[in-house]
């Protein structure tokens, strides 16, 4: 169901009051075709009311020809923003910039955090982003979860459909996605709700097996039938199934990009308010799939680029995979059993936990 303006403006008031929006600080709108309108306006609107002064940056689409899907998180690295010296500048000197349009993934992307410019990717649906405001007990269960990685080893990954991987770690930096940005220079993406970082580079060995039921991203599919993927050296080595097993090394083949198949971030989910079973409520097109990427228990595991993490590869190819039923340890430390998370976290009754 659609979402009144008053409640989306309440949820922006309530996103930006958590990211520290101060009166007479400055917001810049950043919007492409696929903005929804809904977003926009009540973004303009509740930034408004807050005392901030508003600009609005419209860009054109890229990259239509190149990309075989409309998901803007499926065809990476260059953005409208791409030697746009202009939209850059003024990104730079906003204090903060609602992504309604996704430079996730982008090298200006870093150029622009590097500033001291705060960046809220916003791109799902209305009711999505209302369903999924975000909390300080978001907030406070992430960082409890990214503590857990702290002088860490190694992340492995069993589950019962034949997943056993291992992940040495220690070179790339614990990413939190909260929802929310409260501090320069920090990037966040509203909705989310989970932990992730990147295996030491050329380091990941083992096998993944997504299993029937487990979703394939940007495709917006859950699988069918099982899909056993081979990983040596931080790279994919072997894709064998079925018809899912084919669309993917399809997929990944017509890129013709052998960055597409490195190992890229690795994590859990942590949102209680995200739902495995939404993917199947929607038309494909409808969300980039962040109830996929953020619900309570998944192992969300990556393949393409890390420049997101300092890494150097930018690869167009980004594949973003969440699995059912995984146990997820830290030297021997389980943060997630058979699917669940294992960290006793309480929420509090407040109401929105704000
Ligand atoms: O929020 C996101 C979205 C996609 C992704 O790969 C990582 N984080």
């Amino acid at each position: 169901m659609a979402v009144s303006d008053h409640d989306l403006i309440d949820a922006w008031k309530h996103v930006l009051t958590l990211s520290k929006l101060e009166p007479g600080q400055i917001v810049t709108v950043l919007t492409s075709s696929t903005t929804h309108p809904q977003t926009l306006s009540t973004a303009l609107t509740a930034a408004q009311l807050m005392g901030a002064m508003v600009n609005r940056l419209d860009l054109p689409p890229v990259n239509g020809e190149k990309a075989l899907s409309r998901d803007a998180l499926a065809y990476l690295g260059t953005t409208p923003l791409t030697g746009n010296r202009a939209a850059i500048a003024a990104l730079k000197e906003s204090d903060l910039v609602l992504d309604l349009m996704t430079l996730l993934f982008s090298p200006e992307q870093h150029d622009i955090l590097a500033s001291g410019t705060k960046i809220l990717l916003a791109v799902e649906p209305p009711e999505v982003l209302v369903r999924m405001v975000p909390r300080l007990d978001d907030k406070e269960r992430v960082a409890q979860a990214a503590r857990r990685f702290e002088g860490k080893k190694e992340m492995r990954v069993t589950s019962a459909a034949g997943t056993d991987l291992r992940c040495p770690l220690g070179e790339f930096p614990v990413i939190q996605e909260y929802g929310f940005v409260d501090a320069p220079g920090r990037w966040d993406h509203w909705p989310s709700g989970f932990v992730l970082t990147w295996p030491n580079e050329r380091q990941t060995s083992g096998t993944l097996v997504i299993d029937r039921g487990d979703i394939l991203l940007p495709m917006k599919r859950y699988a069918q039938e099982p899909i056993r993927v081979t990983v040596e050296q931080g790279f994919v080595r072997s894709i064998e199934g079925g018809l899912d097993a084919e669309l993917l090394s399809e997929y990944m083949a017509s890129f013709d990009d052998p960055e597409a198949y490195a190992m890229s971030h690795i994590g859990w989910g942590l949102q209680p308010r995200a739902q495995w079973t939404t993917l199947a409520m929607y038309d494909r097109e409808a969300t980039i799939g962040m109830d996929a990427r953020a619900f309570e228990g998944n192992f969300l595991f990556s393949f393409g680029p890390n420049n997101e993490a300092g890494g150097t590869r930018t690869t167009a190819c980004h594949i973003d995979i969440p699995l059912r039923r995984c146990t997820v340890s830290l030297d021997g430390d389980t943060v997630v059993r058979d699917g669940k998370v294992l960290d006793g976290f309480t929420y509090s009754t407040a109401k929105e936990g704000a």
